[in-house]
């Protein structure tokens, strides 16, 4: 079996596209799903490998799992096997994703225990998890690192509700520390708290379980513990990584794209963002509409100066999508500096898009100067390989508008986190193949 997509670029695609549920969502929400013993059904999950992974190991940790359809399951984490977290099953299924991280504040808050194997995730710069272990140590936790096995290790006979300023606003932080702080004993207030739709989805999940939670939205959180959490139904937001991607998909490719069922509100900067790259994009009901575009010029800061776009913890542009915006400035009118403050190897994927003929100047790790083409040359088709997820898909949207072949490897990592999405392209006139 071979892991490559082979794409014949350069031709404008049409149709409707709807966007997956949102994968960060899901992996906070299935997490959650240990922390009660009742029935816990969760609707809209993506079919995606990073996803399947964690319900298998939930499965794998004696959750009963039942898929009702294609996108509903349902949980019930009534006995927990916690002998499985000493397996060699668990050390090579934990570590197997970043999203796996979350399973540790449920199981301390509801066992007074946790070991997680170093997680996975993209290889896109260091990644600490300082923010999770402080957070629990704060409630009363006693942490260990085991440098001998890679086990993290958290422990806990009493969880006690203090105020925590987080050391930085972590997204898989936060939500470590919410889910172990509900179930603890009094009033816990988390300051500096990330607030991305994903965890305000799953703190709203965690209050319709029983939990006490003010101030979702911001960045202070108040969590009064309660003893125990009860079984809900969530339904999970459409993913709007995949949104934003789809919108540089289109302009990218000069196509007329509908994406459906957005729910535009839950966006933020995002469409503002695309917008400030000259794309044109109409909401009609709740769905984006991007008209077929042979030209869009990047607009210049008011004083005249090059813009920038840069990543910020929400509500700013989240650093998932700016791989995707680089993409699309590619063939903007003018130029923009896009500066990734967050991760520090994310941007070297650059280096294929000037194989492919872009003309980008990479001023460092963290920024990057692209000097819009303006459609009057196209890139080229070449063979890549998928460094991370984001830059992957933003290395399918430059091939999808390139001349010529392009064949892009590793497309494992596309796959955990966009559903199906050669098929789903293909239905939109795209061109690939999967060999
Ligand atoms: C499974 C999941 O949900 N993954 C997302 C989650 O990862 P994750 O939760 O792992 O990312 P964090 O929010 O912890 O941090 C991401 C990076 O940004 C840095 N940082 C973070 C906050 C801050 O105020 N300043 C700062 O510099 C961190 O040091 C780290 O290098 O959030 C990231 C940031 O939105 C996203 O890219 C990931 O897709
Ligand atoms: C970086 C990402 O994922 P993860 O945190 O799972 O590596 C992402 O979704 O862009």
């Amino acid at each position: 079996m071979t892991n490559a997509f082979v794409i014949n670029g350069g031709k404008p695609l049409k149709g409707e596209i709807t966007p997956q549920g949102a994968k960060n969502e899901a992996l906070q929400v299935i997490s959650a799903v240990l922390l009660t013993e009742e029935k816990v059904t969760i609707s809209n999950i993506p079919d995606i490998k990073d996803v399947n992974k964690l319900i298998e190991l939930l499965g794998d940790m004696g959750v009963i799992v039942e898929r009702i359809n294609e996108h509903t399951y349902t949980f019930e984490a009534k006995d927990i096997n916690q002998d499985f977290f000493l397996s060699e099953a668990f050390k090579a299924k934990g570590g197997g994703l970043r999203g796996s991280i979350m399973i540790v504040g449920p199981l301390l808050a509801r066992f007074g225990k946790a070991s997680i194997p170093k997680p996975g995730g993209d290889k896109i710069g260091r990644r600490r998890l300082d923010t999770h272990f402080l957070g629990f140590e704060k409630l009363g936790a006693q942490f260990n690192y085991n440098p001998e096995n890679g086990f993290f290790n958290v422990d806990a006979s009493n969880l006690q509700g203090t105020y925590i300023l987080l050391d930085e606003a972590s997204v898989t932080g936060t939500a470590n520390v919410v889910m172990a702080a509900v179930l603890a004993k009094g009033t816990t207030t988390i300051y500096n708290a990330a607030c991305e739709p994903y965890l305000q989805q799953l703190c709203k999940m965690l209050s319709r379980m029983g939990a006490r939670i003010s101030g979702i939205g911001s960045n202070l959180l108040t969590i009064e513990g309660v003893e125990k959490l009860g079984g809900t139904e969530h339904r999970l937001l459409p993913d709007m990584i995949e949104i934003g991607s789809f919108i540089g998909l289109a302009a990218m490719t000069g196509s007329e794209i509908t994406i459906k069922d957005v729910q535009y509100k839950e966006l933020g900067m995002i469409p503002d963002v695309f917008k400030r790259l000259g794309i044109k994009l109409e909401l009609r009901g709740d769905d984006i509409f991007i008209p077929a575009q042979d030209h869009y010029e990047i607009e210049t800061f008011i004083d005249g100066s090059i813009m920038t776009i840069a990543d910020a913890p929400w509500p700013g542009f989240t650093p998932d999508l700016l791989s995707i915006v680089l993409v699309v400035a590619i063939q903007a009118k003018g130029s923009v500096l896009i500066h990734q403050k967050m991760f520090e190897s994310r941007l070297f994927f650059v280096d294929k898009l000037l194989d492919m003929g872009a003309q980008i100047i990479l001023c460092d790790p963290h920024r990057a100067t692209v000097i819009g083409l303006d459609n009057q040359v196209k890139l080229r088709g070449i063979s890549m390989t998928s460094p991370d997820i984001r830059a992957g898909v933003s290395l399918l949207i430059a091939a999808l508008s390139a001349q010529g072949q392009s064949t892009i490897y590793n497309i494992e990592q596309i796959e955990r986190g966009y559903q199906h999405i050669d098929t789903r392209l293909k239905a939109l006139g795209a061109d690939i193949t999967r060999i």
